[in-house]
């Protein structure tokens, strides 16, 4: 018999399906996008059922295109979008919509909570800032203003938890999503007695936190009718998107660090000991391994701000088209630069209110310009992120380059004259979905150790090399962009 693995990405924006075979290669991958729910404005959700039915889909085609009987796959992981929370009754049936990390409704709630917590104790319990759209902020305004959905929540979980919940019926959460939720301690690997007093919780509210690559449960007779698959297949745990990308990447040791440049932007940063910022503009998560954490820098428009230029302002070209012309227009150019604040900033403002702005906007401005000050500022955010890791001792020789930008040159080139550093363009796409799939072969024990799961994952293509002169335009531009938020704020 074969031995396959499934893994699944439960995405922002949709949910993909990997297949591997016994040695962790990937043979097909399937998608199924779904929309966020926005009933009113600032406000994202999404149904739990969306993310089943989706995955029920995902998995028949995958399975289709690999050519992999349903019964061949031996076990089933599962990575999801972070810091969304959903609410379930004493059976596991959702109480509401879920509501996602995007949400910004909580805004109010996480204000009063630092004021309450303060920045000091915040940091000891939670290595971590809040910010609106986590599961304690969402918890905070549920408890102000849907008082009926308080009384009917038995458990708060991460939407891949619930997803697991609806494979095997059981219920359970692992480290590296609830640290994202900012109810746990990243120190101890339990829920935090403080933020969970904070909350008003108390801890037979949260669910029993086990390893993340632990076999949770066998497919229930249901599930595994509604997805091909055999009853009983081990599920596992599993992971936040940002650690199961990472375990897909192959990044799962100190030294090695992935800046992503995707809708978002991301550094990953895996850690032996957990170190968080005292000015709290980073996050400290746990990692998918055991005693491992990562620090994370989140930026919330990276590609985003391309799509958006493409979209609402230079309506009419493609990516490639606008970055080929980028390409073809002087470093800064001529003290034009983008502040890619479009919906707020995590990294390393957390400023929800924080706002977009081009400066330096002359006549002799077009198109091209346009786009690379844009891309440029996209790139100079990151580099705020990378400074932070640098403060705290990470020091990478090179970046593993993730997200749709490594489809362009530009992309890679800006990221390796702004950082300074080779960029490796990561070779594996779906990389959370393949993470998943990982932590399954982890899991039902067919790798012995997580270094063997990530042998399979191919090596990045040839590294992009910095470029000296372009290198020193950037640091002299680099402050000046630094400069541009700060006045702005003064200015509002
Ligand atoms: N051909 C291209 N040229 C330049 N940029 C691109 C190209 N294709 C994708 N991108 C960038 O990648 C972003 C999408 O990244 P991706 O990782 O696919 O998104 P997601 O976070 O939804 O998975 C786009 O918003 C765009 O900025
Ligand atoms: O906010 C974060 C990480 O802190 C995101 O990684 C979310 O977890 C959602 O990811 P996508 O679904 O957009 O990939």
């Amino acid at each position: 018999m074969n031995r396959y693995l499934l893994g699944l990405d439960l995405g922002t924006s949709g949910l993909k399906a990997a297949v591997l075979d016994g040695s962790g290669r990937m043979l097909a991958s399937a998608g199924r996008e779904y929309a966020i729910d926005s009933p009113r404005p600032g406000w994202a959700e999404q149904d739990p059922q969306v993310w089943y039915t989706a995955a029920c889909a995902a998995v028949s085609q995958v399975l289709a295109e690999s050519g992999v009987r349903g019964d061949e796959v031996q076990g089933v992981g599962l990575a999801g979008q972070m810091h969304s929370l959903v609410c379930v009754d004493e059976n596991g049936a959702a109480v509401r919509p879920a509501i996602l990390w995007a949400d910004q409704r909580s805004a109010p709630q996480v204000k009063r909570l630092n004021e309450q917590i303060g920045r000091e104790k915040l940091a000891a319990s939670a290595g971590n800032p809040v910010a609106a759209g986590f599961a304690i902020s969402s918890w905070l305004w549920l408890r102000e203003n849907e008082p009926e959905t308080v009384r009917r929540t038995r458990f708060l979980l991460q939407p891949k938890d619930m997803l697991r919940f609806m494979l095997t019926g059981v219920i359970g959460g692992e480290p590296s999503d609830a640290s994202a939720t900012l109810l746990f301690d990243p120190h101890t690997w339990t829920w935090s007695p403080v933020l969970l007093e904070a909350a008003g919780l108390s801890p037979d509210r949260l669910p029993p936190l086990h390893p993340s690559a632990e076999v949770c449960a066998g497919l229930t007779s249901a599930a595994a009718r509604d997805l091909n698959l055999k009853a009983g297949t081990p599920v596992v745990y599993g992971g936040s998107d940002q650690a199961v990308q990472a375990l897909g990447q192959g990044i799962i040791d100190v030294g090695q660090v992935s800046g992503t440049i995707g809708t978002g932007g991301q550094w990953f940063a895996p850690l032996a000991q957990p170190v968080h910022d005292p000015q709290l503009r980073l996050h400290l998560f746990c990692h998918v391994l055991p005693a491992r954490w990562h620090l994370e820098a989140a930026i919330l428009t990276a590609g985003l701000a391309l799509r958006w230029l493409r979209d609402q302002v230079l309506t009419g070209g493609g990516y490639t088209e606008l970055a080929d012309a980028a390409a073809g227009v002087a470093a800064a150019t001529d003290g034009l630069f983008f502040l890619p604040y479009l919906a707020g900033e995590r990294t390393p403002h957390m400023d929800p209110l924080a706002t977009a702005a081009f400066t330096g906007l002359t006549l002799r401005h077009g198109r091209a310009h346009l786009t690379r000050a844009v891309m440029e500022g996209v790139v100079f955010a990151m580099r705020e992120g990378l400074d932070l890791l640098e403060g705290l001792g990470v020091h990478p020789e090179a970046v593993l380059a993730c997200g749709g930008s490594n489809r362009h040159p530009l992309w890679l080139k800006l990221q390796a004259n702004i950082y300074n550093r080779p960029i490796q363009p990561a070779a594996s796409p779906e990389a959370t979905a393949r993470g998943a799939a990982l932590l399954a072969g982890v899991g039902i024990g067919q790798f012995d150790s997580f270094s063997a799961a990530v042998q399979a994952v191919p090596a990045p293509h040839p590294a992009v090399l910095p470029d000296p002169a372009e290198v020193e335009k950037y640091d002299r531009a680099y402050p000046r962009f630094k400069q541009i938020y700060p006045a702005l704020k003064k200015a509002e």
